[in-house]
């Protein structure tokens, strides 16, 4: 039986809903540090959050372009993944990636045949890929813009390169998802929230649901 799929809920800021995401199964939570985005949390609460998720959900802080001294504070807080989510080179994933001592999640974002041709590149030097919509020009921010793309470029992929999912996915398009570009896994944000940065408990349970009923 293949590998059940991972589940990551983005951009918890709470301990309640860390708890309510760990309750209705997510294998991954993150956590952002990005002042620009809605769901941004400071390194105190990083603090607690990561060690309210230790042994019981893996959690990840995604930051964006870092600089070193980011990257050290971070990862001395213990996450299990740092996910980056800028434009951040594969040189420069490498060398967080060395610095940084946990596993390096790279987000990458896609609307063309040739964001998809730079994938490779960056499956050498990243622990893991997670695959996310392009933001449109002129957005505040590289990520969590409930924005999909069009899944069908990923045909295109080397298919023996694992990626997540991400981008626009919610409890009623995640098995749409699922079935048409078999990912390793799935991560939503603004598809379990009730506002931007207001996660919703059930849209968690529901998403959760829908996934695991669903592979
Ligand atoms: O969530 C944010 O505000 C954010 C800001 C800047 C960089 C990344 C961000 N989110 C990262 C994620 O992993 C999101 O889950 C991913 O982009 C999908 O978001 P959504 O389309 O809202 O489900």
């Amino acid at each position: 039986m293949a590998d059940p799929l991972i589940i990551k809920i983005c951009g918890i800021k709470t301990i309640d809903m860390l708890d309510a995401a760990i309750e209705a199964g997510a294998d991954m939570v993150g956590f952002m540090h990005f002042m620009r985005s809605p769901r941004h949390v400071s390194i105190e609460d990083l603090a607690l959050l990561i060690s309210a998720a230790r042994g019981k959900v893996q959690s990840c802080v995604v930051l964006v372009n870092p600089d070193n001294s980011c990257v050290a504070e971070v990862a001395a807080l213990g996450p299990d993944w740092i996910q980056l989510h800028g434009p951040e080179t594969p040189h420069r994933v490498e060398a967080i990636r060395a610095e940084a001592g946990v596993e390096i999640m790279k987000a990458l974002p896609i609307g063309t045949a040739e964001d998809v041709a730079q994938v490779a590149a960056f499956a050498k030097v990243a622990d893991r890929i997670l695959l996310d919509a392009k933001p449109p020009k002129g957005a505040d921010r590289p990520g969590g813009l409930g924005e999909s793309f069009d899944w069908s470029l990923l045909k295109a992929l080397d298919p023996s390169i694992p990626f997540m999912l991400s981008g626009g996915l919610k409890p009623d398009n995640v098995a749409d998802a699922i079935r048409d570009v078999a990912p390793l896994g799935v991560d939503v944000s603004s598809g379990v929230e009730r506002a931007p940065g207001e996660k919703d408990k059930r849209l968690i349970e529901t998403f959760i649901r829908n996934v695991r009923a669903a592979s």
